[in-house]
């Protein structure tokens, strides 16, 4: 059995006691890839046991000492793709976006370590072939979640999409409806950093909002090297921009900058890697040079976070544009979930112990999550707090009942399904815990 981390439970309720949040930390997961066909092929060992639900326990090989992690949730490589979605709590995320708040599901580790498996699940096996459902990534089933949310809601919502890669240094426009152009990174009070002239498009249903998504996936950069047959060249950023259309929306400060009101984006970074290990050469050593400066940059970021010395306002946010467009993920008004990503084999240790020690350290980074000043905001503030924790105990006694009764996966599965036509319940991922 798996728990859900603490994700952000209390989260509504503290919310709510002054213009500013309280501090709160960034939740992390961390899930273990299985062992990949050429690991086993190689011989390769294992050298990572899960002790229960949220410690990982590393053995280094020839018997060195032990050591251990601990993190909000720890994910074995037995763990579905809906167990991972679950642990996760972005459906938390998700009511929390459509408050207002600006919410980040990012993925981080070493490339082939599972980042994009983890988003966006598999890429499909060939032309036309389709990826079984049950594979489906964390972004798809918070898609279907969320238009299922807000054809529930009983209020008319805006949704709205963007998709960015930063490839090299530049952002590019992943929906950009000609070629993409390099797109430049400003700031201004309201909004903080964000991408000027960014495409945002409207979609109304989750067919539309799937599209966008493998419109994106199609044109973002990857390539072929020694770890991953289909390895990400760039970070990727898809935002989702929530507005109530009720409520009296800001107007963007300048032309040009993205909606105001809640996100929910979901990020996918490019994977650190040793160039010796991969065998880059060429454009794919400069890409991977690129890719590795900017983990280095926001690295740095998270350690001054840390620093109770350091002011704000002292964190070079400024020095890569994945650190700009995540500085208030990092240490602004969001609300912050970082899904660690590791391989299992030895041969990856050294890299899975660095990934393991960022990911600690990020896990102690906070932030103060603060929805914008709309009139969403300042609606009675006792009726939605009530609202949210009936909302909360519904949730709460759905996971119970899906846990005790076998028959309640499959009453969801067909739910779902019916807001994704093309999958069948009989494909949908099973809920039953493990
Ligand atoms: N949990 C998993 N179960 C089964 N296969 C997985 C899992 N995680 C990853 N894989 C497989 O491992 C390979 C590498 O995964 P993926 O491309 O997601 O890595 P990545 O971390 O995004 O790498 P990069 O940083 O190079 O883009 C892929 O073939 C993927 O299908």
């Amino acid at each position: 059995m798996i728990t859900r981390i603490a994700a952000h439970r209390d989260l509504p309720r503290s919310l709510e006691q002054g213009s500013e949040g309280p501090e709160t930390p960034i939740q992390v997961v961390l899930r273990v890839r299985p062992m990949s066909a050429a690991e086993l092929r190689r011989g390769q060992q294992s050298v990572l046991h899960c002790s229960g639900t949220r410690t990982l326990q590393v053995s280094p090989p020839g018997g060195g000492p032990e050591v251990a992690f601990r993190f909000g949730a720890v994910l074995d490589a037995a763990r579905t793709q809906e167990d991972v979605f679950r642990a996760c709590g972005v459906r938390r995320l998700g009511e929390l976006a459509l408050r207002g708040f600006s919410c980040t599901v990012f993925t981080f580790g070493q490339t082939g370590s599972g980042k994009t498996y983890t988003l966006t699940g598999p890429p499909p096996q060939g032309e036309g072939v389709p990826v079984p459902p049950s594979l489906a990534g964390i972004m798809q089933r918070t898609f279907a979640w969320l238009l299922d949310r807000v054809q529930h809601l009983g209020a008319p919502v805006t949704l709205r999409a963007s998709y960015l890669e930063i490839y090299n240094e530049q952002v590019r426009d992943l929906l950009s409806l000609g070629s993409p152009r390099p797109l430049p990174v400003r700031w201004n009070k309201t909004q903080g950093f964000y991408v000027e002239r960014l495409r945002v498009v409207e979609f109304r249903s989750l067919e539309a909002l799937m599209e966008l998504l493998q419109i994106g996936l199609s044109r973002r950069r990857s390539s072929a090297h020694t770890l991953n047959q289909a390895s990400s060249r760039s970070h990727a950023l898809l935002t989702l921009y929530i507005s109530h259309q009720t409520a009296q929306q800001m107007p963007p400060v300048d032309p040009g900058a993205p909606p105001v009101g809640g996100k929910l984006c979901f990020v996918d970074l490019a994977g650190s890697e040793k160039v010796a290990a991969t065998g880059s050469r060429g454009e794919l050593m400069l890409e991977a040079n690129s890719i590795n400066r900017s983990l280095l940059a926001l690295g740095h970021c998270i350690s001054l976070l840390l620093d109770p010395q350091r002011k704000q306002s002292h964190i070079p946010f400024r020095d890569s544009k994945l650190t700009k467009l995540l500085a208030d993920s990092l240490g602004g008004r969001g609300v912050t979930l970082m899904v660690a990503c590791v391989s299992p084999s030895a041969q990856c240790l050294p890299e899975t112990l660095s990934t393991l020690r960022y990911a600690s350290r990020a896990q102690r980074v906070t932030t103060r999550p603060q929805a914008p000043k709309s009139a969403v905001a300042k609606q009675p503030q006792r009726l939605e707090t009530e609202m949210l924790q009936l909302q909360e105990e519904n949730r709460r006694l759905q996971f119970q009942l899906d846990q005790m009764d076998s028959k309640g996966k499959k009453r969801t599965s067909c739910r779902i399904a019916k807001t994704w036509p093309g999958m069948s319940s009989a494909s949908w991922p099973s809920r039953s815990m493990h």
